[in-house]
């Protein structure tokens, strides 16, 4: 590789379209990989190792007191940087204990994302998993490190940083297109990973996308239900069951083309996330997201945990045109959800051990 010459990725925001959360939980999802937001990480060649900070998300110089306290209270006080240095970490540590050898050099990582920040689309996996695409071809280690340990790689790195998040992002994010997932106990313990089955998009019905420019609420609510969970609390436990068997039966829906039963079961599944962590954690922009869509009686649900919503119109075009007028007067964004092909290549597919047959 010549000084000049520089390696570019780019990872998609994902939909948690049926299932989730149950994948933090042994369960089982269906997620996409969403067309319409991406992150994109580019990998320099350089003297030193540089991460660079991005010259709006991650801000250290303001015009005033009040700007930089404004900032903070709206976007937080973190941005991409430590996301990169936390896959430098995760990715190098993996290689060293794998003896999985790192030829190469040093590198400026640069990142740019369009991606809405905390709205449960997964910006913040987006610019690990394209990271860490850059890596795998820097080092020429794409064979070395299989496709399914790729997604915990990424989660690592955001646990590194406390970040509460589960594997079904991931995934979408690593295999691109649309992913049937398969967390239970047993492969997850004997594996150390789930079943990943990549379904056809062909058979998704149109979908749309809901969001708001200004999220409110915060959605991250994981850790009561979390604790609930691992207290033995036999309603999590078996709401938790209930939502993972959401993914089995939206999995045979979706293959047999039985749409009613599809909107049936996203609408269950956000019903069942609302009993389980209450509406006040959930927050209230967030519940109106999804009440808009069902009041035109679209199907809906949110697209992770919280602060945005995916909706399917069974009724056809004149309940999309109801959904469009309705988000606009709530004050809501809202535009088709694309789906992106899945993007692995034979080298990634090699790696790939063959699913074991799920039930
Ligand atoms: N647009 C962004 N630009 C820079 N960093 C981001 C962006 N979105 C997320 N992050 C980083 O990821 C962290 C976690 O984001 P998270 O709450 O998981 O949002 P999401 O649900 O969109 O992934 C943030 O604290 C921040 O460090
Ligand atoms: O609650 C959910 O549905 C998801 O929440 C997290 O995703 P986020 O985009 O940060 O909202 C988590 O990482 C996923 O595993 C959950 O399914
Ligand atoms: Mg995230």
């Amino acid at each position: 590789m010549t000084e000049s010459s520089f390696i570019e990725h780019k990872s998609f925001a994902r939909v948690g379209l049926l299932g989730n959360p149950s994948d933090v939980y042994f369960g089982r999802t269906i997620s996409f990989s969403l067309g319409n937001f991406w992150a994109v990480v580019r990998l320099e060649p350089s003297k030193d190792l540089i991460i660079q900070p991005h010259p709006t998300n991650d801000l250290v110089q303001f015009d005033s007191l009040d700007h930089l306290v404004g900032r903070l209270e709206n976007e937080g006080y973190y941005g991409g940087v430590r996301l990169l240095m936390a896959i430098c970490k995760v990715f190098y540590r993996y290689c060293k204990e794998n003896k999985i050898e790192l030829n190469g050099g040093n590198f400026t990582l640069s990142y740019d994302t369009n991606i809405p920040r905390q709205t449960g689309l997964s910006g913040s996996s987006a610019i690990v998993c394209a990271a860490l695409n850059c890596f795998l071809d820097f080092y020429n280690v794409r064979h070395n490190i299989e496709v399914e340990i790729r997604p915990n790689l990424i989660l690592s790195a955001e646990r590194e940083l406390g970040i509460v998040a589960g594997l079904q992002d991931r995934v979408a994010q690593v295999y691109g297109g649309l992913v049937y997932m398969d967390f239970d106990k047993e492969s997850m313990d004997k594996l150390g990973h789930g079943k990943y089955t990549p379904m056809e998009i062909g058979l998704l019905p149109p979908l749309y996308l809901i969001y708001a420019e200004n999220p409110s609420d915060s959605g991250k609510v994981h850790s009561t239900v979390r604790q609930r969970w691992l207290n033995g609390d036999e309603f999590i436990i078996s709401s938790m069951t209930e939502v993972a068997d959401i993914a089995l039966e939206g999995r045979t829906a979706l293959l047999e083309k039985e749409y009613t039963k599809f909107a049936e079961l996203m609408n269950r599944n956000f019903d069942i996330r609302r009993r389980m962590f209450g509406d006040d954690a959930l927050g209230s922009m967030n519940l109106e997201m999804v009440e808009v869509a069902r009041r035109v009686g679209a199907a809906s649900k949110f697209t992770g945990s919280g602060g945005a919503v995916i909706a399917y119109c069974p009724d056809g075009p004149s309940q999309v045109k109801l959904l469009e007028d309705a988000c606009q007067k709530a004050g809501f964004i809202i535009q088709p959800a694309t789906v992106v092909p899945s993007f692995l290549k034979d080298v990634d597919l090699n790696s790939i051990c063959p699913p074991v047959p799920s039930n």
